[in-house]
């Protein structure tokens, strides 16, 4: 529900050893833009992700690689490969807002969508993309800030991007960079996360010094790696482990990553199901440029954040906005310490609330809301279905590996 603004830690040292050697068949990562676009390329952009075509650069092709053979594509060579001006009276053409029916499965399979997530093929961030929209191409990006910059750049038309886990908490970076760009929350997507651990063929768990994952991933099987002992390496993403360890060939290092990993980076499972909690379930966020209308023919939600004055029970008054007779007996937070540090640090509340902004009743929450407390900050980040059915994914009914 809330979240303060700290951030995860920044890039492992691994993470520039994993990306300069790409693998000879795998997708390029979308990782850098020219940050000064004319308007006039921008529109050729669009007119690029319009035509959605898929180049066929990548013919080389590696064994241990399933040929998905989707490519990412860096903004300069999508303005160079197309000269061609977009005619701007055609408004079909013309970006439009979308509509509540956009994020249905059932009218819009996603199959005109290009959606980018953060990490490489194998990632259970693509897993989410293609969840949200089963026949779109994802697009792997380096890092969250490039797909932020890449649905803001017109790259492509979706991010789909982790925000909390149940297990390890908030993703804090994308909360921050839901502050920091102008994108619009337009749907979410829960996915069951199994983890698995991965080592190259013939390595077993007792060789294994070390075991690489994303922060998030070592984070929700905590209890299963400390009990074998085993050095904590952080990096980009689940996938990017697994295939570092792949391409590598290391006997000494294992990775923790989906089954689909194993079988894309040609590894071998070790164990299965090593999530501290059998219920592991990452909700992931579909970001757009423009928002959708919402209505109130099916359950919305509404998110927000939003910063308070400095006070004692401002938030719970806040929240407690819709018992209005009992706000005068908030309790009161109380701070008697004055050693020379702050009272508080600066907070900000993210709210996500089950309504929409099309009903009556929400819209006079959030007017109280302003009108009767002193908000430094007040933003609505958007407006979405409520998805709350989650498949058990991958493999629900395969007999679990467990480790000796
Ligand atoms: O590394 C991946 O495979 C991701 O998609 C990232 C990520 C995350 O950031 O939380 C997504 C889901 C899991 O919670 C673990 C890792």
């Amino acid at each position: 529900m809330a979240a303060t603004t700290t951030s995860r830690a920044p890039a492992t040292p691994l993470h520039n050893r994993i990306n300069p050697k790409p693998w000879p068949s795998d997708q390029r990562v979308i990782s850098n833009f020219n940050p000064t676009i004319p308007r006039s390329e921008r529109r050729r952009t669009l007119a690029v992700l319009a035509t959605l075509r898929r180049d066929n650069r990548d013919d080389e092709s590696h064994n241990a690689i399933e040929g998905k053979n989707k490519n990412s594509i860096e903004l300069q060579s999508l303005l160079e490969d197309f000269p061609y001006e977009l005619n701007s009276k055609d408004s079909n053409s013309l970006p439009r807002p979308l509509t509540s029916t956009y994020f249905s499965n059932s009218v819009s399979d996603g199959s005109r969508l290009r959606v980018a997530y953060q990490g490489v093929h194998g990632a259970y961030s693509e897993t989410a993309a293609e969840k949200a929209y089963p026949n779109c191409e994802a697009v792997p990006c380096e890092q969250f800030d490039t797909a932020f910059e890449a649905v803001e750049r017109w790259l492509v038309d979706r991010a789909v991007l982790p925000i909390e886990n149940s297990l390890g908490g908030s993703i804090h970076r994308n909360y921050d960079l839901l502050l920091r760009h102008r994108l619009h929350i337009v749907g979410e997507v829960k996915l069951a996360i199994r983890h698995c651990l991965l080592a190259n063929h013939g390595v077993k768990v007792q060789d294994l010094k070390r075991v690489l994952s994303h922060p998030q991933a070592l984070a929700q099987c905590e209890n299963t790696l400390t009990r074998l002992g085993m050095v904590r390496e952080a990096v980009d993403d689940t996938a990017g482990a697994a295939k570092f360890v792949a391409f590598h060939k290391l006997n000494d290092t294992g990775a923790v990553a989906s089954s689909t990993a194993a079988r894309i980076y040609g590894m071998n499972i070790l164990a299965e199901d090593i999530q501290d909690d059998s219920d592991n379930v990452t909700r992931f966020l579909v970001l757009a440029r423009e928002p959708i209308i919402p209505g109130t023919d099916r359950l919305f939600k509404t998110s927000i954040v939003f910063s308070l004055e400095e006070g004692p029970g401002m938030l719970f008054k806040a929240l407690a906005i819709e018992s209005r007779p009992l706000q005068k007996q908030a309790l009161q937070m109380l701070d008697d310490n004055n050693n020379g540090f702050p009272k508080r640090f600066p907070y900000l509340f993210y709210v996500d609330f089950e309504a929409s902004m099309a009903d009556q009743k929400a819209q006079n929450a959030l007017g109280h809301l302003k009108e009767n407390y002193q908000f430094l900050t007040r933003e609505i980040k958007g407006f979405y279905e409520i998805l709350e059915a989650f498949d058990v994914w991958p493999h629900p009914n395969r007999t679990k590996k467990r480790i000796r």
